[in-house]
């Protein structure tokens, strides 16, 4: 699959403006040659030259043979483990695609050396703190994870752990193992009456809860952002952070780790805690504050901790916190169960396909959720934005900076039934493209818009009637420029560009103020001419000897015998010399070629 190939090109091909008229409306008639390409879908990843040409996808952790297998099937796949950063760097400008679990970091080093081949980061789990996610957006790569398939097994670890702890499982292992036979030393404490807090009250932290319940605890949670009738349906009572903390005997962490959550667990909340609490963490190490940890380990305000999960992984093997004695660890291993690796596997293996196939993941972490449904219908109407984004932009007469674009969308349906991010963003695509070296899709089109201080604002053209349709048409606006093509400027002076999707193909049906309808397929020529018989014939003799296959042709005019603008959909571009002939035909007063 080869990335590049879509915006390394530069459709600004030459285009010849005879005159600068500005004209009023038309009606349309056409002639059509229809010639039906299929249009591709590319939301994530750009067009590839090498349809047939398999992506690359890089696993750089271990990973269950079922994902495997499923991944080799549509890709050639690499696995190398414990790549150092530099390794990885190197390598990210041969992959399309990476997978990765906790250990490796995708950093924004990773993003610059892959020079805009990397679109997809699939990480085979839950956790994304691993991934820079901002940079992954800038660079317009897509993060999936696999959120479902290893929360009861992380649900099982916490549970473990708690247990364990409570009955000093593994400090009673090793001193059997050490020739040691120390029954009162290890005398534990109960679960049942006890209670819990579990903080984050998600995917995992409610199936802790589920099964603290069915041990007899007493279960209360911390979660600012779960539903209280969650919580409720299971039994357990959402509660204040500082109650949370205050209240409990043991506090199982659940949360992911962000800016807000980092060292959340600090010597101010362990000053908050009842003596002789006991916490588990199967989340990410870096919520506790470890140094923080030891301290309240050693005052005797913590009893035990047991930790899956440490702020940096392997921790060091002085590590005070994890030589502790009321202090049990293990390396990680929440997710790892031979059913939860192969459920992530297939997850992530399912995700990034799909991806790298231009689908939207339902497990995008860093774009808009587009369910599949909608996204199945709003397909013509992406390929329609984006070619008229490339169509107005092509329109900009030279100098001219673009920078307020106005969007109308005409629908029968009501507002909520039209999502219009990814259409925004398509048009973006268009937009921009041409006119850089940037690739713009989902994931970055908005960072991209900003950045280059391109304000795109959107307005709704509520239509009456039957709305079997997502959109009737779809109206580009670029304001403050001038056109290389004065006829595209409408009477509000900005260039305009209307499309509309007929039989499941893109049409340009406006340009400035005539109506036109040509299917937006190759490439188009718009010219503006004095109506007058046998201008069709002569500009298509002209095409026709220099072996240009016209592929529809339509003209708009504004009175028999007054204006006309014909727009001419070629298959292949025209040569200068062929271009110039048009030009010199006498009724014609200006006209352009445009890429679609
Ligand atoms: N040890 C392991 O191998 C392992 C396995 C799976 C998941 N995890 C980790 O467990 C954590 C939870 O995973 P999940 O699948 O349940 O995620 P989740 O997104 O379903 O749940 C996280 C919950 O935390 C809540 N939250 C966010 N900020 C919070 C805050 N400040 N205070 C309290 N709650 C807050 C969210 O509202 C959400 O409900 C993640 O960090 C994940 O990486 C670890
Ligand atoms: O966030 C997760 O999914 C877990 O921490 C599992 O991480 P792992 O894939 O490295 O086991």
């Amino acid at each position: 699959m080869a990335t590049t190939s879509n915006h390394l090109t530069k459709p600004f091909l030459p285009s010849l403006s005879l005159s600068s008229k500005k004209l009023s409306p038309s009606s349309a008639f056409s002639v059509s040659i229809p010639n039906r390409v299929p249009q591709r879908l590319y939301i994530i990843c750009s067009a590839s030259s090498g349809i047939s040409s398999k992506p690359t996808i890089l696993v750089a952790e271990k990973l269950g043979e079922a994902g495997i297998t499923l991944l080799k099937q549509h890709a050639n796949v690499e696995c190398l483990y414990n790549l150092t950063p530099e390794e990885l760097e190197s390598k990210s400008s041969l992959i399309d695609a990476l997978i990765v679990r906790s250990a490796t970091k995708v950093t924004r080093e990773v993003f610059e050396s892959a020079r805009g081949r990397l679109k997809v980061v699939g990480r085979a789990g839950v956790g994304i703190d691993n991934v820079d996610l901002g940079a992954a957006t800038e660079f317009g790569c897509l993060v999936v994870n696999a959120p479902t398939a290893n929360t009861v097994a992380a649900a099982e670890h916490g549970i473990a752990l708690l247990t364990a702890m409570a009955r000093n499982i593994a400090q009673a292992d090793k001193s059997i193992k050490d020739g040691k036979w120390q029954r009162n030393k290890y005398v534990g404490v109960s679960l049942v009456g006890k209670t819990l807090a579990v903080m984050g009250f998600g995917k995992v932290g409610s199936e802790v809860a589920r099964r603290a319940k069915g041990l007899g605890m007493h279960v209360i949670a911390h979660d600012p952002y779960a539903p209280a009738d969650r919580a409720r349906a299971i039994g357990a009572e959402l509660v204040s952070f500082d109650e949370a903390v205050a209240t409990a005997d043991f506090i199982s962490l659940h949360m992911p780790l962000t800016p807000a959550t980092a060292k959340i667990l600090n010597d101010e909340s362990f000053a908050k805690m009842k003596k002789g609490v006991r916490i588990v963490n199967v989340a990410r190490g870096g919520v506790i504050d470890e140094d923080a940890l030891v301290r309240a380990l050693d005052s005797g305000i913590v009893a035990q901790a047991a930790l899956d999960v440490f702020t940096v992984e392997p921790p060091p093997a002085d590590s005070k916190l994890v030589q502790h004695e009321r202090v049990t660890v293990t390396p990680h291993l929440g997710a790892s169960t031979m059913e939860a690796q192969e459920g992530v596997a297939i997850e992530i293996a399912e995700a990034v396909i799909g991806a790298l196939q231009g689908e939207l993941a339902a497990t995008a972490v860093n774009a808009p959720m587009v369910p599949a449904e909608v996204l199945t219908e709003l397909k013509p109407y992406v390929v329609l934005a984006e070619k008229l984004g490339r169509l107005a932009v092509q329109l900009v007469g030279g100098g001219s900076g673009v920078k307020t674009v106005k969007v109308s969308y005409a629908s029968a349906r009501g507002p909520d039934d039209l999502d219009t991010r990814l259409l925004r963003a398509m048009i973006t695509k268009g937009l921009i493209e041409p006119i850089s070296d940037v690739f713009v899709n989902l994931v970055n089109a908005d960072y991209t818009a900003k950045q280059r201080g391109l304000r795109i604002t959107e307005e709704r053209i509520n239509l009456d009637g039957a709305p079997e349709n997502p959109l009737d048409f779809i109206q580009v606006r670029i304001a403050n420029v001038e056109s290389k093509f004065a006829s595209a400027l409408s009477e509000s002076g900005e260039v305009t560009v209307v499309g509309r999707v007929k039989d499941g193909i893109p049409h340009l049906t406006k340009v400035g103020s005539f109506e036109v309808d040509v299917s937006m397929e190759g490439s188009l020529i718009l010219c503006r001419q004095v109506d007058q018989p046998g201008m069709i014939g002569k500009v298509g003799s002209i095409l026709g000897e220099e072996n240009v296959n016209v592929s529809f042709m339509s003209v708009g005019r504004t009175a028999p015998r007054k204006q006309a603008v014909m727009a001419i959909g070629v298959d292949e571009p025209p040569s200068k010399e062929c271009l110039k002939r048009i030009g010199e035909i006498p009724a014609i007063e200006e006209f352009v070629y445009l890429k679609l």
